[in-house]
């Protein structure tokens, strides 16, 4: 395959900033501008380390300039709260809230309700913390926000969250606690859960609290006898078990691979026994995973969870999370860091595994731990370093010196002695870091997946959405074949690879980065890794140019039969009749593969009714014993096994992260 170094500059281009718009690009252009191809190609071209490319960036001088001019006007831009603002949309969702009470039509009170939710959600994520704007609402604004949503989602027969935001409401400061009004609420929300016994401690409470002011109880009361509790949908969310348990040398990994090395392929994972269909071989937090900016508003910062409910942080408008836990770890972890910076990156224009390399240190415990993480990564993933050019490397020193500038800006550094840019010493190892980072990132991060389904079914009409990216310890050590040997998965941020076939010992466990043999042709494929990922592909679908789905007949290549004999042969002209093995010289007979050909193909038509009618734990079982049984007789390309595999990848990532719209 020929190298296209356009292509390749153009797909390594988009590793650092997503798009053309936002203003790291000018950044950039300027800068490439000022130094002019000279200095570019004679000078920082030959540099031989990431240290000396960034003290470059901050200290030669046909760059510095523009480089600390742009970095000095950094500054915090981030979206704010307003009391004010949420103090009407909290109105709204108290008169849709009220409307709601005043109906008996089932269908108008939950459309009603609906309204009132998404004005309450509203109203929480706009309010600020206690006492900020004391002229509005006594500087109540976020308590009483999460009081009306509590009123909302018992109305929606959502007892769990109305719970946790009437405990919200008085960690902000609502005085509830002493309230008739509040223990009457927790009644009701326990009503809605099923939880009778704790709803009458609740109302006992209230009565307490009430004295001889019995009207309020009463009307309490009638309530909720006329609540019908709402059962809480089950989780098919399953963080599944490693094959043969943890591998103690590859974190994350089970016990039935290894990691071997070769010339041409770097690092990869093998299998290290018989694998069958169905093993679990990875199942791995990430070291470090961002969400992409356009779902900050529908998906939980923290844990990509769909949002139902959203927490706000307490000081930004601009993310949301699922849970005051996850709000709380976000918080007191990499948030407070990029908090006030948020728009400024989002505007920047830069890509998602610029994000995850900044997380890198703002999750780190300290200054050193994420200098260790970040030293520690660049030491061990493939970052391929020789087929890098010199406009990409000022392109990435450029991206290291902005993110550095935000974490001065940020305080990650402490208090700084001035407010100039030009970086301490440590600074300038941080940055360092960040420039390996951005390089091992584009190589190695993962993007994250989850499925949307529909409210009818779980499979018709699902569609896989890319919510995020991370990057993982193990995974990274997972080459790619153009037909996948695993579905690959996400349980919330955890990267699940899943055996799609069985695997003898030594045989390469392989993902798929992208272009896959069934939509794309061996020419777009090759030139699609070699610009992406820098390799040439040699997997058998490249090896043996198999066509895409499509275009592939109903064939089937069968073992010979013979024993020790590894020749692949046709399927018989006449069954009755034994057939010559070119490579063994045997007579065989063909027609007990052929008869189990039938049985697989049996197993895979109950599969699919399986899946139709939503079962697909029985659907995934059907489709591990068709396919193993395929690969005891025969190999591929043949395209039932092939839309088998991708229907079991499909079931499999049905028990990984599913969300509805
Ligand atoms: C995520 S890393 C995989 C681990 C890598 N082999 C290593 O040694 O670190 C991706 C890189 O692995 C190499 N690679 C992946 N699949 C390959 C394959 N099928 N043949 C050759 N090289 C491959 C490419 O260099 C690619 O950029």
């Amino acid at each position: 395959m020929e190298y296209d170094p356009t292509y390749q500059k153009i797909c390594s281009t988009r590793t650092v900033q997503s798009e053309k718009k936002g203003f790291f690009n000018d950044f950039c252009g300027d800068v490439r501008e000022t130094c002019g191809d000279k200095w570019l190609k004679n000078y920082f071209g030959k540099l031989k380390s990431n240290a000396a490319r960034v003290l470059s960036i901050f200290s030669d001088r046909e760059v510095c300039d523009p480089v600390l001019g742009v970095l000095e006007h950094v500054q915090p831009v981030y979206k704010l709260k307003d009391a004010l603002f949420s103090f009407q949309r909290r109105a709204q969702a108290d008169k849709y809230y009220l409307l709601s009470c005043s109906t008996n039509e089932a269908d108008e009170r939950r459309e009603l309700l609906q309204q009132a939710l998404l004005a309450a959600n509203l109203a929480v994520m706009r309010a600020p913390q206690r006492n900020v704007s004391p002229t509005i609402d006594d500087g109540l604004t976020l308590a009483l926000a999460y009081r009306s949503r509590a009123s909302i989602l018992i109305g929606l027969g959502e007892g769990e969250p109305a719970l946790s935001d009437l405990k919200l409401a008085t960690n902000f400061g609502l005085e509830l606690k002493g309230s008739v009004d509040y223990y009457c609420k927790m009644a009701k929300a326990y009503a809605v859960m099923g939880e009778s016994a704790r709803a009458e401690i609740s109302l006992k409470i209230a009565e307490k609290l009430a004295g001889s002011d019995t009207t309020h109880i009463a009307i309490c009361r009638k309530e909720i006898a006329g609540i019908k509790p709402v059962q809480k949908e089950p989780s098919t969310e399953k963080v599944p078990q490693l094959a043969h348990g943890e591998n103690p040398e590859l974190s994350g990994a089970a016990n039935v691979v290894k990691l071997v090395e070769t010339k041409e392929k770097g690092r990869f994972v093998v299998a290290s026994e018989c694998l069958k269909t169905g093993d679990v071989v990875l199942c791995e937090n990430p070291v470090a995973a961002c969400l992409i900016p356009s779902f900050f508003g529908t998906h939980c910062h923290h844990c990509f969870k769909r949002l139902h409910t959203p927490v706000a942080c307490l000081h930004c408008s601009g993310i949301a999370f699922c849970s005051a836990q996850c709000m709380g770890e976000a918080c007191e972890s990499y948030h407070r860091f990029e908090c006030e910076f948020m728009d400024l990156l989002i505007g920047s224009g830069m890509s998602i595994l610029c994000f995850i390399a900044l997380r890198i240190f703002t999750q780190a415990a300290s200054v050193d731990d994420g200098l260790a993480t970040a030293n520690l990564l660049f030491e061990n993933l493939c970052s391929h370093e020789d087929v890098r050019q010199a406009e990409d490397y000022l392109q990435r020193s450029l991206m290291a010196g902005f993110l550095m500038r935000i974490l001065q800006k940020a305080q990650y550094f402490g208090q700084r002695k001035t407010e100039g840019v030009n970086p301490t010493a440590v600074e300038l190892q941080v940055a360092t870091a960040l420039l390996g980072l951005l390089q091992v990132l584009q190589y190695n991060a993962h993007e994250i997946y989850q499925t949307q389904v529909t409210d009818e079914h779980r499979f018709e009409g699902s569609k896989t959405v890319h919510v995020g990216a991370g990057l993982y310890g193990t995974g990274s050590y997972f080459n790619h074949e153009c037909w996948p040997s695993v579905a690959s998965y996400f349980v919330g941020k955890k990267l699940v690879l899943a055996a799609t076939k069985p695997h003898r010992p030594n045989e390469v466990v392989a993902v798929n980065y992208g272009p896959i043999f069934t939509y794309t042709n061996l020419k777009e494929r090759q030139r699609s890794l070699r610009g992406r990922y820098s390799f040439s592909c040699s997997c058998m679908a490249c090896q043996e140019n198999w066509p895409l789905l499509q275009k592939l007949d109903k064939q089937v290549r069968f073992w010979c039969t013979s024993a020790n004999c590894v020749n692949l042969l046709k399927f018989p002209k006449d069954l009755a009749k034994d057939v010559r093995c070119p490579r063994c010289r045997k007579n065989i007979s063909l027609k007990e593969s052929v008869s189990r050909l039938i049985k697989i193909e049996e197993l895979y038509r109950e599969a699919a009714q399986a899946m139709q009618a939503q079962k697909t734990g029985e659907a995934i079982e059907l489709f591990k014993e068709g396919i193993d049984l395929f690969f005891q007789i025969a190999a591929l390309p043949h395209k039932d096994t092939l839309v088998a595999q991708h229907s079991l990848t499909k079931c499999a990532a049905n028990t990984g992260t599913t969300f509805k719209k």
